[in-house]
């Protein structure tokens, strides 16, 4: 891996809290990089360490391999959780206000186009939707054209389309080349956009790597689910290990394909058969012993 960010051995305790319990993580150029973990697990934190928008309590960030200057400032972009906007300016008028920030700029046209401003460009900013206002806070980040964007919790609060609206927008970022580092602790968010994650609980890195091989790795085991009338009495052996669950029957397996392949040839009827296969919250589950929600 060629680095951008290096991590190394950070720790931060308020008082009696250890928010962040000597991490040290290396986050490859050009990765979408999800920090995914319930709440205070530390994942803000360790962001806002990174972001070199609080100090440590020991511990070194290295951009570039290097300590972070002032030309940092110039490459990165944050999109808050939380950023109050005047409310009397209009979206287009935002863009041009925090514009003069910088000394290079993204043109307004064209970040307007991207996060999906045209139609609300000309409202003021106490008069856009949720999904508006983050695609806003999106753009914002995006200003001064950053090589490393920062996204803390980005779809949090928003509904199903405009969660789904703003991952296209995040997408077509990260398409660019762009390096983005994500905190959230919706595990779909994670695997929809990152390809490499790690999971964070309790101030520590529990996992670490890309999505799909962390649940390989853990969680190896999908459940085919079929009605129990649906069930025939004589069936070859499944591969797989078969319990009685109420009304269902359930197979834990490796190989979903020769089940669900088996079941056809046995003469299942597949309506109401159903498949779940492992997620980043079974990982979760599987390492914590509790949800990532709870
Ligand atoms: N300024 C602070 N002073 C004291 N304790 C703090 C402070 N900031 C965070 N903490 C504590 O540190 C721990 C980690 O908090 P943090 O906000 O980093 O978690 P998080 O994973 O980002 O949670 P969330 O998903 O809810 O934002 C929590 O126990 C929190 O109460």
């Amino acid at each position: 891996m060629n680095p951008l960010l290096e991590i190394v051995d950070i720790r931060k305790q308020y008082k009696q809290v250890v928010a962040v319990d000597g991490v040290s993580q290396t986050i490859g150029r050009g990765s979408c990089f999800g920090l995914l973990g319930p709440n205070g697990a530390g994942k803000t934190t360790l962001i806002e360490i990174v972001e070199d928008i609080i100090a440590p309590t020991s511990g070194t960030v290295l951009y570039k391999g290097k300590r972070r200057a002032a030309q940092f400032r110039q490459e990165v972009g944050i999109m808050f959780q939380q950023t109050a906007l005047l409310s009397y300016l209009t979206v287009a008028e935002t863009l041009e206000t925090f514009s003069r920030l910088y000394d290079h700029t993204e043109t307004i046209g064209h970040l307007i186009g991207l996060c999906h401003l045209e139609e609300v460009k000309d409202q003021p900013n106490d008069k856009i939707s949720g999904g508006q206002k983050q695609r806003l806070l999106l753009a914002l980040a995006l200003l001064n054209r950053p090589e490393l964007v920062f996204l803390d919790e980005p779809s949090t609060g928003l509904d199903p389309q405009a969660r789904r609206n703003l991952w296209d927008i995040i997408k077509a970022v990260k398409s660019q080349g762009r390096t983005i580092v994500l905190t959230t602790h919706y595990m779909e968010e994670a695997e929809k956009l990152c390809d490499d994650i790690a999971i964070m609980d309790k101030g520590g890195i529990i996992a670490r790597g890309a999505p799909h091989d962390m649940i390989h790795t853990h969680c190896r085991r999908a459940t085919v689910s079929v009605p129990k009338d649906r069930f025939p009495e004589k069936i070859p052996a499944l591969q797989g290990f078969v319990r009685e669950r109420g009304e269902r029957v359930q197979i834990r397996t490796e190989n979903v394909n020769a089940v669900v392949g088996q079941l056809l040839s046995s003469g299942v009827d597949m309506r109401g058969v159903n498949v779940r296969t492992p997620t980043l919250e079974d990982v979760f589950l599987k390492l914590t012993g509790r949800s990532l929600r709870e």
